[in-house]
């Protein structure tokens, strides 16, 4: 593990330098600059791990989309680094233990493209239904494909949702809208919203729905999730949709149901590998099956969805920054904290184990500093704890502050 990092004074805004990759949203610059950080280095795409620890070497702040991989061995590299912002939902691509571990705070934007998601995947519902990939290809190569057979309307068809989480419950409520019968299973016991149900074994649920849209997150539960073996529950006929993790499904598996024809059909939006940008080559054995409907991971890429991430995680950066608020973090006990015009504050950031929190108030009591407020908060992991002095006592607790046994990272806020 890296040595962890104590700042002696407050870092001026200008020269906390703040890494932004993927082509985040325009607004996310736009909210630092109004907050005065205008050290912001700017990249269309992720970078591959030598080039990533190279950079993130000087960054402070970095933000990202899913395809950065934020590894331990990246992170052990980042000794500036305070926070991540993941601009999208999932956190799968950051060791979220290693950055725990390493005192650095990890934020997302856990709603603001969930919508978009939900009605990528109403649209492929019906469009995968009335067979419409292949019926496009062959018209693409001059053919002629006007048929009946194989298409199907939506209305009293049955959805199976896996993951019935803030996508998977706006799925199925607009597609009740459409008249389409959603059933869903889940992990967690969740209240069905309309007239759909849970049901208790992704076996059951395959082997009933006519379309099956995967909304769960990448966790060592969901990897390959849905095989070879899944699919031959699945009805002959089905259709597969997933715009969740690529690792989800098995794709060779997914690959020789579609050419079987055992799957009618099945709209993929993310892969086990996906192109770093827009540059490079997309490889998959799904590219040659008209039956599958690609797409270049553009579930929550709408215009809508990208403002609203950017000026959100950039926002959570910026007060973290400003004035340590931990709101809504993935990984940090959660502080909504108030300004702190006139102090300094001590931002402590420590593992949770026993006398910690002793050690930091004898820090006090000896060297008589007066405390104006103080906050604390832990999990299981870390203790945070938020203390506000008078300027002149600052650096003196901040030097004895930073030598506490389990100490991760302190630094000051004026
Ligand atoms: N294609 C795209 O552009 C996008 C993809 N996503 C992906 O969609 C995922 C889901 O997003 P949300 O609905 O917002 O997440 P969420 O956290 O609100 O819901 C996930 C649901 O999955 C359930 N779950 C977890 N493990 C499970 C398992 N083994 N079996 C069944 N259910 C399980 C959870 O209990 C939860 O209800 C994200 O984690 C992300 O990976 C999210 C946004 C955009
Ligand atoms: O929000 C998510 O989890 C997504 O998958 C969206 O990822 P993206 O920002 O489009 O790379």
């Amino acid at each position: 593990m890296a040595p962890p990092t104590h700042q002696k004074e407050s870092l001026k805004k200008d020269k906390i330098h703040i890494l932004l990759l993927e082509g985040v949203h325009q607004s996310s610059v736009d909210l630092l600059a109004s907050r005065g950080y205008t050290n912001v280095e700017y990249l269309k795409t992720s970078l591959p791990e030598e080039q990533l620890i190279e950079k993130i070497a000087d960054a402070h702040f970095i933000g990202i989309r899913s395809r950065t991989q934020l590894t331990r061995k990246v992170l052990e590299n980042a000794p500036k680094l305070i926070a991540i912002g993941c601009f999208c939902i999932g956190t799968n691509q950051v060791d979220l233990q290693a950055a725990t571990e390493l005192g650095i705070a990890v934020f997302n934007a856990p709603y603001s493209n969930t919508r978009s998601v939900a009605e990528l995947i109403i649209a492929e519902s019906i469009l995968m239904l009335r067979g419409i990939p292949q019926k496009n290809a062959v018209c693409h190569r001059g053919g002629w494909l006007k048929s009946a057979a194989g298409s199907f309307e939506a209305r009293g068809k049955t959805l199976g949702l896996v993951g019935y989480g803030a996508i998977g419950s706006q799925v199925s409520v607009m597609a009740e809208a459409m008249g389409m019968r959603v059933i869903f299973y889940d992990v967690i016991t969740k209240l069905p919203l309309g007239n759909a149900s849970q049901i208790n074994s992704l076996d059951e649920l395959l082997a009933q729905a006519d379309v099956v849209s995967l909304h769960v997150p990448e966790l060592p539960s969901t990897k390959m999730m849905i095989g070879a073996k899944q699919i031959a529950h699945m009805k002959p006929g089905a259709i597969l949709l997933n715009a969740s993790r690529g690792t989800v499904v098995d794709i060779d598996a997914l690959a020789e149901a579609l050419k079987s024809g055992h799957l009618a059909g099945a709209a993929i939006d993310v892969f086990p590998v996906e192109p770093r940008g827009n540059d490079d080559e997309f490889q998959s054995p799904l590219r040659d099956i008209d039956s599958a409907l690609l797409t270049p991971h553009i579930g929550g890429s709408t215009v809508e969805a990208q403002e609203n991430i950017g000026t959100e995680v950039a926002e959570k950066l910026a007060h973290y920054s400003d004035n340590g608020t931990t709101t809504s973090s993935v990984n940090f006990p959660e502080v909504a904290l108030p300004g702190h015009v006139g102090a300094h504050r001590l931002l402590h950031i420590h593992k949770n184990v026993p006398g910690v929190l002793g050690a930091i108030n004898q820090v006090f009591s000896e060297n008589k500093i007066n405390i104006s407020a103080q906050f604390l908060q832990t999990n299981e992991t870390l203790g945070y704890v938020v203390i506000d002095v008078d300027a002149e006592y600052s650096d003196l607790a901040l030097e004895k502050l930073k030598n506490i046994p389990g100490t991760l990272r302190c630094r000051v806020l004026f």
